[in-house]
């Protein structure tokens, strides 16, 4: 099952390790296990998780590559990040190059990303609050799916240093206003992709 996944990579130039492929093999299993009693996420079936949850966070690395974003060194979060996307695989790929903090305010999913951590063998630090109470400042903040583009934005804002970035995951609809900030990257054996992609320039706030 696991090799759906390391087929697509590779058709997309993302090549995984073996040991990289044995800790989704993992996450796959440990996933589908937790979700039949804790509902930690609504796509269900393994394949749907390769391709909706992993592959789709996996994109982001194009993405970086295109931007020109250097990942390295940097203090990564992901905010909203439910059961782990899209920064455990993104970990999984970066390792030791990027330090991952998931921020998460639902208690059974930080239980989860703790028990996950533990059994995939990948560092990082679970901040199970929601990111208002945040203080922390990060290099990079990624986010899918966590809630409504602007609150998004406001709240991303909030938690990043200035001259960092914030890189908001989206579907087909992108705010007219946002436009102009959006990236699309297109895929072979998956949907095209768009990505918010702001830079925050001064500490009053303002992105673009
Ligand atoms: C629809 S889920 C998406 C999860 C994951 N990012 C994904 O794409 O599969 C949104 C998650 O964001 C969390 N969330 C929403 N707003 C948040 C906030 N301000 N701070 C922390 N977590 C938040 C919710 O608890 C929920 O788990």
């Amino acid at each position: 099952m696991i090799e759906k996944l390391k087929d697509l990579c590779e058709k997309n130039g993302i090549f995984l390790s073996d040991d990289q492929l044995k800790k989704f093999e993992i996450y796959l299993n440990m996933l589908s296990k937790w979700n039949r009693v804790y509902n930690l996420t609504s796509v269900r079936r393994k394949e749907e998780i390769i391709t909706k949850h992993f592959f789709d966070s996996l994109t982001l690395v194009k993405l970086f590559e295109k931007e020109g974003i250097n990942v390295e060194g940097k203090k990564v979060a992901d905010l909203g990040a439910g059961a782990g996307f899209p920064g455990v695989p993104v970990k999984i790929y970066y390792g030791e190059k990027i330090d991952l903090y998931l921020i998460e305010s639902v208690g059974k999913k930080c239980i989860f990303l703790e028990m996950l951590k533990k059994e995939i063998s990948v560092d990082y630090k679970v901040i199970c609050k929601r990111s208002e109470e945040v203080e922390e400042r990060f290099d990079i903040v990624l986010s899918r799916a966590t809630g409504e583009t602007f609150d998004v934005m406001r709240w991303g804002k909030d938690i990043l240093k200035v001259g960092g970035y914030l890189i908001i995951m989206k579907g087909k609809k992108v705010e007219e206003e946002l436009r102009p900030f959006t990236v699309s990257l297109r895929f072979e054996g998956y949907p095209e992709r768009r990505y918010i992609v702001l830079k925050k320039i001064s500490e009053d706030g303002h992105t673009r």
